[in-house]
């Protein structure tokens, strides 16, 4: 195929810029300690200086890949699919999740929401980012909230992002890893103060799985 037609077809989420795909523990937030499948899309310029994920920036050096390849390797292992990056919503969600909904899987969604809700989910992960803000929609649809604290003011972030989600969502906080020894004692300190929120840390990490 010529570069002109994969990028129509990447622009109409027809072919996806794969980086990765793992079959692992879900580490993080409600459905922590449950086996999924997880698809790491390419693509992301929200630009967080502490992402764990950096090779995952530049979509161009992730092979565009058709949705069906993608789909055909992930039945095979697993009903619970989490999609990851990189940013999954710089690209449209839509035709990758109709056809993993036609296999009848549950799929997951984890995003900083800097782009609009495109696809169809079963549970989305909300985890906002101050240099890109969510807009619209998805403060609406978000089953939780994930808000990573590196510093003091994330706390005030936080509060500021819970204000804006439904009333269902579930709030959490994750440390920022590399900083995890100073703030874990204010997250533990301000969940129990304000028990509305529950702590989530990245288990996948302690676990030493990918
Ligand atoms: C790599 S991001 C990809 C999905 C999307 N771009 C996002 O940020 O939600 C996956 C999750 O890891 C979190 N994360 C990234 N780097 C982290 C770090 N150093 N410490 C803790 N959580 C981190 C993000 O906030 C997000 O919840
Ligand atoms: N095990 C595991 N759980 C995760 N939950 C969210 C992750 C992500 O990078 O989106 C992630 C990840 O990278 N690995
Ligand atoms: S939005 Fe997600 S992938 Fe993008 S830089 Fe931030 S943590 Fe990394
Ligand atoms: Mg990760």
């Amino acid at each position: 195929m010529i570069k002109d037609e994969v990028m129509i077809l990447v622009d109409q989420g027809l072919m996806l810029p794969l980086m990765e795909e793992f079959y692992t523990i879900q580490g993080e937030g409600f459905h922590k300690g449950t086996a999924a499948y997880f698809i790491r899309i390419g693509g992301c310029d929200v630009g967080c200086h502490w992402c764990d994920v950096k090779e995952s920036w530049n979509a161009a050096t992730h092979p565009p890949t058709p949705i069906e390849s993608i789909v055909g390797n992930a039945v095979k292992f697993s009903d619970t699919i989490v999609i990851t990056g990189g940013e999954p919503l710089t690209w449209d969600m839509g035709p990758l999740t109709s056809a993993l909904r036609f296999n009848n899987l549950k799929i997951h969604l984890e995003t900083s929401g800097a782009y609009p809700l495109t696809g169809s989910w079963d549970w989305i992960c909300l985890s906002p980012k101050k240099n890109k803000l969510p807009e619209g929609e998805i403060y609406d649809k978000a089953h939780e909230l994930k808000v990573i604290v590196y510093n003091r003011h994330d706390l005030v972030f936080a509060e500021e992002q819970a204000s804006l989600v439904n009333k269902d969502c579930i709030l959490y906080l994750q440390p920022e890893w590399s900083v995890r020894e100073k703030t874990i004692p204010w997250i533990v300190d301000y969940v129990m103060k304000n028990p509305r929120w529950k702590v989530s840390l990245q288990t996948h990490k302690y676990l030493n799985i990918p």
